[in-house]
């Protein structure tokens, strides 16, 4: 598939050849040291790629968390560019977890670091914050769409804080996150009118949130882009959560998990063993 072609296409084919799982990439100390690598560049730089070359090609998408990145100073950033890169050539799509949000002249700044072609960081999509309304965010989502690359907003994350935010109701008794999946659909609804399998302006919906979008009166369904669902793993979500988050939308769920496989390395088939497994858990929990 070409690499200009829609990113709610490439991920929808990604999911459908290796099951609904992203793994996350984040280097923890802790991780670290667990893999036998200092915490510096070179056990950062080693740890991507370790990570990348016993999962590349073998799960829908890869999450390099850029936080662990950021915290090595430059250095650390080009361990990230070098990631960035690597897992380009290997085909493997990346969610680059950066959770961006700020006025619209500053996020055409963003777009241009991670969502066009030939920047030194550029991955296929990104996280992006709507906390400064979801507008703000119109320069990173057009420079996604007009380059084949995606976005996932913030909806209901995973943490218990998020709560007090996004379900905060306006006047007219519509909650926050209700508002951020409205925005979702809508720029959604020319790929779904084109018949694309999944849009290319995805959410982010924790699979630790139970029944909070039902509540608020949330379809996920209709969103009909991609629903990334962290929280599986180390924050507590299992197979079970997944099903009863998702009824209803479960083809739109890539599950998302970082420390759960990653424990399982530095050896690369029992990283492999570990994020299938979860990948089977996953496709069992959401029926496909
Ligand atoms: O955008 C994210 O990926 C994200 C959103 C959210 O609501 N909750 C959440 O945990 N994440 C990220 O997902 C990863 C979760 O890691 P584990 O808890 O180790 O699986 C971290 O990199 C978080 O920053």
């Amino acid at each position: 598939m070409s690499a200009t072609a829609p990113f709610g296409r490439r991920l929808a084919a990604a999911m459908a050849a290796h099951g609904p799982l992203c793994v996350g990439i984040d280097p923890h100390p802790a991780l670290l040291h667990r893999w036998g690598l200092a915490d510096d560049v070179t056990g950062l730089r080693t740890f991507g790629l370790r990570t990348l070359d016993a999962l590349g090609g073998r799960v829908a998408a890869l999450k390099p968390q850029s936080a662990f990145y950021e915290r090595h100073g430059s250095a650390g950033i080009a361990v990230l560019e070098e990631l960035l890169a690597a897992a380009r050539e290997t085909g493997t799509l990346t969610v680059l977890d950066v959770k961006r949000g700020d006025v619209g002249s500053t996020m055409l700044g963003y777009a241009d670091a991670y969502l066009r072609d030939g920047s030194p960081l550029a991955a296929d999509a990104v996280t992006l914050s709507p906390y400064l309304g979801l507008g703000s965010l119109g320069p990173a989502i057009e420079a996604a769409l007009g380059s084949g690359r995606g976005v996932f907003v913030l909806a209901l994350t995973s943490n218990p804080e998020g709560a007090g935010v996004q379900h905060a109701r306006d006047a007219a008794g519509h909650a926050v996150a209700a508002q951020v999946v409205d925005g979702a659909r809508a720029l959604n609804a020319p790929q779904a009118a084109a018949g694309e399998p999944l849009g290319s302006v995805g959410l982010v919906v924790g699979a630790t949130v139970g029944a909070a979008a039902r509540e608020l009166g949330i379809d996920l369904a209709s969103v009909r882009g991609p629903l990334l669902a962290p929280g599986v793993g180390a924050q507590g979500a299992g197979p079970r959560e997944l099903a009863e988050v998702f009824a209803g939308a479960e083809r739109s769920v890539l599950a998302s998990t970082s420390r759960a496989v990653l424990a399982a390395g530095p050896d690369a088939p029992a990283l492999r063993a570990a994020a299938s497994a979860v990948a089977d858990e996953a496709r069992v929990a959401l029926g496909l």
